[in-house]
């Protein structure tokens, strides 16, 4: 069994737990009274700029325990004026210490567009994003079928959110593509084994096609690794563990967002 199968056993669940508290039609009417999802391909398509995808993450697999975020809030607020494009939230509960009340805390608190991130492997789950306030819900090649990987990647649509499409090697590339994603996500961090390789964006890239928005997942130390992402094609960036270690979270994410507008990067991006 992989750490990916491992976490996905645990997430079902989870998952069996909340379906027998709230019926799927409860769900979908607390859904109903969402306003509507933003719009978010144009702002991560860094048209003048890398975008930086901003990370709520309380503990991870790999690294055990980042930082204990009581206020969830207050730190989406602060990467908010940093600068950040959209805010990542994880809402698994066992190994990554989130929650869908975090969800809510933070979509609350900003502005702009909030990804649940999570395992999802049923449509109760992008119920469930929706109806926590998320624009956008984070869908991993890996875990899913292709079938599967389709209707949920339809159903993200029908709610009017965008999907997040991460994806580890070329041939998920062409399923991510194949089932009509328009943002790709390159985890440099592999599911199965946790080892993070900064080569993998620069491999897939040129898989992606034109049209389809680029980012890049995982192992962003600081600004230097954002203009390398960049380098190799990136239109966005998500960077967690960095930001939530650091001392302020607020100008790590503006020395982010700076590198990423640096103007050597404007020749070679595009
Ligand atoms: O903390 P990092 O190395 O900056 O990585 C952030 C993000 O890419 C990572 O949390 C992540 C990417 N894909 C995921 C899927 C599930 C859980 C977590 C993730």
């Amino acid at each position: 069994m992989t750490v990916l199968d491992d976490i996905i056993a645990g997430v079902r669940e989870d998952l069996a737990v909340r379906e027998a508290a709230t019926p799927l039609s409860v769900l979908k009417e607390k859904a109903q009274r969402q306003t509507n999802a933003l719009e978010c391909v144009s702002r991560l398509s860094g048209e003048d700029a890398v975008a930086v995808i901003a990370e709520v993450k309380r503990s991870s697999p790999s690294k055990g325990a980042l930082a204990s975020i009581d206020d969830p809030a207050a730190l989406a607020r602060e990467y908010e004026k940093g600068g950040a494009s959209v805010i990542s939230v994880l809402t698994e509960q066992r190994r990554f210490g989130g929650s869908l009340d975090d969800l809510r805390a933070v979509r609350a608190a900003v502005d702009i567009p909030v990804l649940r991130k999570d395992f999802v492997v049923t449509p109760y789950q992008v119920w469930e994003a929706r109806a926590w306030g998320a624009d956008l819900v984070l869908l991993i090649v890996a875990a899913l079928e292709q079938t599967v990987l389709e209707s949920l990647l339809d159903r993200v649509h029908s709610l009017g959110m965008t999907a997040l499409v991460e994806v580890h090697t070329v041939d998920e590339v062409t399923r991510a593509v194949d089932a009509g994603a328009r943002l790709v996500g390159v985890n440099a961090r592999n599911l199965k084994t946790l080892e993070v390789d900064r080569t993998t964006f620069a491999r897939l890239a040129p898989a992606v096609p034109e049209g389809i928005v680029r980012i890049a997942e995982s192992g962003v130390r600081g600004p230097h690794d954002v203009m390398d992402y960049a380098r190799s094609g990136a239109h966005a960036v998500l960077v967690g563990e960095a930001l939530v270690t650091g001392e302020s979270p607020r100008s790590s994410v503006a020395d982010l967002v700076a590198a990423g507008s640096h103007p050597s990067l404007r020749a070679v991006r595009h």
